[in-house]
């Protein structure tokens, strides 16, 4: 077991050392499972639901009242820019807390009334609980939107919550236990650790025997190793892993709109998206037409400094992540693809250090080819041809993944037919990250287990009690 050690935050842009953070050790991860077992005893486990609302209200107001702190503190540790984090990343920072005080406080469960053989009859009704303390553990494509969309739900129905941000983007996460304390959270309802996952702190997490529950969003391989270590002492999961999405597009699709959000979905984020895009189906008779605008779109992102408004594409999270996403880069290219846009890395005078690739669009190779069936998590796609629906619906569902679909065409009931029938957690028409935070999300096949958002989120963050009660 490591003693606890540092390591380096840098700041993708320049590859600069920004922080040196407390690697948690297992005693560290103890001591705040202990904590967070603790506050369930105390004030927070007896507060009432109108209470825990007024908190999490008070926590909307800190975030936003700190709006800047928090975006400095993203930017630094994702170098996305600013125009993204401050339209996307933080707002829902605030966003995902509000979702749910709504929720809880307008929440109700069901009774039934049970005839009885002495004709007394009986009542039988449902009342939520707390599940416990619950694992939040998360990855650093949208750090603090996704850590909250966890932790929100969480303390909304009464849990306390170890958090184990990812160890490329520490900031936010501490940055909320600052907000925490500053509208009167009680000590141990929000708890953060630092560190990597096997041999550090997500492994002494999801395996400490005290942890009710684990949350997890990241790499469906992640995913499978955390269902390993919460199946010792058979605690639930909530996972939200990987996909290799599909974007549709029928050739009566408004073509500029088509072009935007998808452009949108392929590149966002510099393609660090779960529910991004990285295979596009284009119907034939507007192949052509598709990929010239496409591309067109692809070249006009620019490069520069995050914390400039006139950037509209960042660097990638790290130099490994770099490194696997310009290996894809590589393959395509020795598969004999077309590069039809990018497939390099991009000159950023000013910033030469920084991870940065281009954005790219390939096409001309098999579904078969890891390209096209590996998520890549880069701003990268491959565009094919196609024919007919059944063709598309068919080349869509053909991956081991079920996150998300986009589908373009101006055929209301194509659109709603070839919906239903792509085997995924969200589709989106004529649209894409559209989101009602009530709706249930979250992925099908190896894209996850569970759903999570609205009311779906009890089913994680609450456990059902049956009271049956004679009359
Ligand atoms: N479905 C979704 O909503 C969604 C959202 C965002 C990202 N993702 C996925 O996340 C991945 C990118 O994020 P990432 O690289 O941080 O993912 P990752 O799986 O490498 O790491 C995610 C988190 O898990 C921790 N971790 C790693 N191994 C662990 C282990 N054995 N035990 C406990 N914790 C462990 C990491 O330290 C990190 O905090 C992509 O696959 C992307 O598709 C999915
Ligand atoms: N979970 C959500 C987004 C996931 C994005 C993936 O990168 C959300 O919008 O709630």
């Amino acid at each position: 077991m490591r003693a606890g050690r540092s390591f380096e935050d840098r700041f993708p842009a320049t590859g600069e050392v920004t922080a040196l953070v407390q690697e948690s050790t297992a005693d560290d991860v103890d001591a705040a499972v202990t904590a967070a077992r603790k506050a369930l005893r105390g004030p927070w486990g007896r507060m009432s639901v109108p209470e825990r609302i007024a908190i999490l209200r008070r926590i909307v107001d800190e975030v936003n009242r700190r709006f800047d702190d928090f975006l400095r503190a993203e930017i630094l540790d994702t170098g996305k820019p600013v125009s993204l984090a401050r339209q996307i990343d933080i707002p829902r920072g605030a966003a995902n807390f509000a979702v749910f005080a709504d929720l809880i406080a307008t929440m109700g469960t069901e009774v039934f009334q049970t005839p009885t053989p002495d004709r007394a009859d009986a009542l039988n009704y449902t009342i939520r609980v707390p599940r416990g303390v619950i694992a939040v553990i998360c990855p650093w494509n949208l750090p603090l939107l996704l850590m909250t969309w966890k932790v929100a739900p969480a303390l909304a129905c009464g849990n306390t919550v170890v958090v184990k941000p990812s160890e490329e983007t520490p900031a936010t996460a501490a940055l909320l236990g600052e907000v925490m304390n500053a509208v009167g959270v009680p000590p141990g309802v929000y708890n953060v650790v630092h560190g990597f996952g096997p041999g550090s702190a997500g492994e002494f997490l999801t395996s400490h025997p005290d942890v009710d529950g684990i949350t997890f969003t990241g790499e469906s391989v992640t995913g499978e190793a955390i269902m390993r270590a919460a199946a010792t002492g058979v605690r639930p999961v909530s996972l939200e892993l990987g996909g290799k999405n599909p974007g549709l597009v029928f050739d009566d699709a408004d073509l500029d709109a088509a072009v935007e959000g998808l452009s949108r979905a392929c590149f966002s984020n510099t393609g660090q998206v779960c529910l991004g895009t990285e295979r596009l189906y284009v119907q034939r008779g507007i192949f052509e037409a598709f990929v010239e605008r496409f591309c067109e779109r692809a070249k006009r992102f620019r490069f520069g400094d995050p914390f400039s408004n006139e950037t509209t594409l960042g660097p990638l999270v790290s130099q490994v992540h770099r490194e696997k996403v310009l290996s894809f880069y590589d393959m395509a290219r020795r598969e004999g693809a077309t590069v039809l846009v990018g497939g390099g890395v991009p000159n950023v005078p000013g910033f030469v250090s920084g991870y940065w690739v281009e954005p790219t669009v390939w096409t001309g190779l098999p579904q078969s080819s890891p390209v096209v069936s590996d998520e890549i998590f880069g701003p990268c796609t491959h565009v094919m041809p196609f024919d007919d629906e059944d063709e598309a619906v068919a080349l869509a569902n053909d991956t081991r993944y079920g996150l998300a679909t986009s589908i373009w065409t101006r055929d209301v009931s194509r659109a709603h037919r070839v919906a239903s029938r792509i085997e995924v957690g969200v589709a989106w028409i004529n649209c894409w990250f559209l989101r009602d935070l009530r709706t249930p999300f979250g992925g099908a096949k190896r894209s996850g287990v569970g759903r999570e958002g609205g009311a779906h989120s009890l089913e994680f963050y609450t456990e059902l009690r049956n009271i049956c009660v004679k009359l």
